[in-house]
C-alpha cells in the first residue's frame, strides 16, 4: 500500500482533530493502516518542553513532519492535525517529503477565526480574552494561511462527514486510497 502524509493545518478549534479522527476511523475500516499525530499528544511526549515560540512551533512540526514521514514511507497514512503556523516550517516538511518520494497533501481547515472562537474546546480563546494566556494563534500569534493547499474546507459550512469525506475524496483522486 502506498502510504501518505496528510497535514490537517489551521487555527485552535478549526475541526483538525475532528477531521483527522473521522477519517482514520473510515480508512482503518477499509484495512489501511493509519497513525494520528496530534499536536497535543507529541508535545507531551517528543516535544516535551517546547513551548509556542517561533522558534518552537518551527521546531515541533519538524519533529512531526520527520516521524510522519518515516511511516509514510513504510505505507501508513498517515493525519497530522497540527497548526503549523509559517510558511517555511510547512515547506520545510513539504521538501523533506519530496526529497525521498513520498506523498504529502496539505488541507487547510480554513475556519474563521469568529467561529473557531465561538467553538472554543479547549477554552484558550477565553483564557486569551480573559488575559491568562498570550500568543495565541490567529488571535494575538501569527498564522500564515496556506497559500495553495491541496485542499481548503470550509468546516464552518459543513457537517464532520462532509468535511472528513472531502479529504477522502483528495485521497481517491491522488490514489493513495
Ligand atoms: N498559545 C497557543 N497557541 C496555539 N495553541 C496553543 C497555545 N497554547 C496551547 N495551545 C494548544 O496546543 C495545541 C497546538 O499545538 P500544535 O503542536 O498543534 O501547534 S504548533 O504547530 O506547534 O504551533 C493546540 O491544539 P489544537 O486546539 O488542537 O489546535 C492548543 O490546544
Ligand atoms: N465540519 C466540521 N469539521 C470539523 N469539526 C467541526 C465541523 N463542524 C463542527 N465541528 C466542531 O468543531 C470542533 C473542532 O474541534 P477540534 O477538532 O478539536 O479542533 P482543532 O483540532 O482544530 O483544535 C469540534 O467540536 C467539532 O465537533
Amino acid at each position: 500500500m502506498t502510504g501518505a502524509t496528510i497535514w490537517l493545518t489551521g487555527l485552535p478549534s478549526a475541526g483538525k482533530t475532528t477531521i483527522a479522527c473521522e477519517l482514520a476511523g473510515r480508512l482503518r475500516g477499509e484495512g489501511r493502516r493509519v497513525e494520528v499525530l496530534d499536536g497535543d499528544e507529541i508535545r507531551a511526549f517528543l516535544s516535551a518542553g517546547l513551548g509556542f515560540s517561533r522558534e518552537d512551533r518551527h521546531t515541533n512540526v519538524q519533529r512531526i513532519g520527520f516521524v510522519a514521514e518515516l511511516l509514510a514511507s513504510h505505507g501508513v497514512t498517515v493525519l497530522v492535525p497540527v497548526i503549523a503556523p509559517y510558511e517555511d516550517s510547512r515547506a520545510a516538511v513539504r521538501k523533506r517529503h519530496a526529497a525521498e518520494g513520498t506523498p504529502y497533501l496539505e488541507v487547510h481547515v480554513a475556519t474563521p477565526v469568529e467561529v473557531c472562537a465561538a467553538r472554543d474546546v479547549k477554552g484558550l480563546y477565553a483564557k486569551q480574552a480573559a488575559g491568562e494566556i498570550g500568543g495565541l494563534t490567529g488571535v494575538d500569534d501569527p498564522y500564515e494561511e496556506p497559500t495553495a493547499p491541496d485542499l481548503r474546507i470550509d468546516s464552518q459550512q459543513q457537517t464532520v462527514r462532509e468535511s472528513a469525506a472531502s479529504v477522502y475524496a483528495l485521497l481517491k483522486e491522488r490514489k493513495l486510497a
